[in-house]
């Protein structure tokens, strides 16, 4: 799909106010005005209550969007970004009308991923356009605002609020039939404000991203215990570079660790990808993994664990 058929690309994501406030002693301590955007609210004890006024805004945006899938991982570099765009070719190659969204804000690779690298966001009076991969498949970022793809990304809380914020509620997704979240790794403040503005608008429930190692594991604990402390439910966890295809166990422990894990914090194990240097490869070049017979290895994993990702959220309505 042509990206240029709007009008001016966005400009710099404006400057949050709130970087100051390290807790709740600030001097600005619960005052409105200086709260505003804080992912702290929630938990800050002098933090003002009441509802967010955009809380409506985003519902009103979210309701043409039937399905809301989370990918998390516990650990950084185990393949999330990797499942979460594999997922969503896999889904627009289905027909489904998809849009990712990509909220590692220090860390942005769906563009790259998505073969999306150098676009720029488009601004309509309907919101900020997605930039597009196929018709059916749309893609917000902050990595399309950025100058450079070398820039670091060094923001506080607030201001990765503020902007997480304005990709729930300005961007002009359409109808969509999956919102797939890239978000990125652990339990930070991305976390909790996509949880704040997503929760009231029926999110299908989170994907847990893995390898098999312990300290993988460990971390996907906490990540299950974050998902039920703020109600989103786990529709499963993969484990990733499960194996090499040549059936060598790379890490210690070998594969299967996620799903006698799933099994003791009951949740559902989705299923293994092995190890596949050309899943990775694909990855690299922007590429679905579908369409790779190289591929088939991943690929047919994939198909499996996606099949069932199906299932769990379609018997939502
Ligand atoms: N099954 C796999 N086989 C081979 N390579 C893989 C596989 N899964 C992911 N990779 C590669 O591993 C690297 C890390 O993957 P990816 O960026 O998706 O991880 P991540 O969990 O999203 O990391 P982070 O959130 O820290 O950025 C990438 O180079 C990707 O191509
Ligand atoms: S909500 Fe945030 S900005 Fe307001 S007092 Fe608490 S920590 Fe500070």
């Amino acid at each position: 799909m042509d990206n240029a058929g709007t009008t001016a690309p966005v400009g710099e994501v404006p400057e949050d106010a709130n970087q100051h406030c390290p807790g709740t002693e600030a001097e600005t301590a619960g005052k409105a005005s200086a709260c505003e955007g804080c992912p702290n609210q929630q938990i800050c004890a002098t933090a003002p209550k009441g509802p967010d006024p955009d809380l409506a805004a985003i519902e009103e945006r979210m309701s043409s969007v039937k399905h809301k899938v989370l990918v998390l991982s516990g650990k950084g570099g185990v393949g999330k970004s990797t499942f979460a765009a594999q997922l969503s070719f896999a889904l627009a190659g289905q027909e489904k009308q998809v849009g990712l969204l990509d909220i590692d804000i220090c860390g942005p690779s769906i563009p790259k991923m998505l073969g999306l690298e150098g676009q720029e966001i488009h601004q309509s009076n309907l919101g900020w356009s997605p930039v597009y991969v196929e018709d059916n498949l749309g893609v917000m970022s902050i990595g399309f605002m950025l100058p450079d793809p070398d820039e670091a990304v060094i923001w506080r809380g607030p201001r990765k609020n503020g902007l997480i914020k304005q990709f729930v509620k300005d961007v002009d997704w359409g109808d969509l039939d999956y919102l797939v979240v890239d978000a990125p790794p652990g339990t930070s403040d991305e976390h909790i404000s996509i949880m704040q503005y997503l929760k009231a608008t029926n999110v299908d429930g989170a994907i847990i991203v893995t390898t098999p190692q312990e300290v993988s594991l460990i971390d996907v604990r906490k990540e299950i215990n974050f998902c039920k402390k703020v109600g989103i439910r786990v529709l499963g966890v993969v484990e990733n570079m499960s194996e090499l295809q040549q059936q060598i166990e790379m890490f210690y422990g070998g594969a299967g660790g996620a799903e006698k894990m799933c099994r003791q914090m009951r949740v559902p194990f989705l299923g293994r990808v092995p190890l596949d240097p050309q899943l990775g490869k694909a990855a690299d070049e922007g590429r679905s993994c579908f369409e790779d017979a190289k591929c088939v290895a991943s690929s047919t994993a994939l198909k499996s664990i996606i099949k069932r990702v199906l299932l769990a959220t379609e018997k939502n309505g």
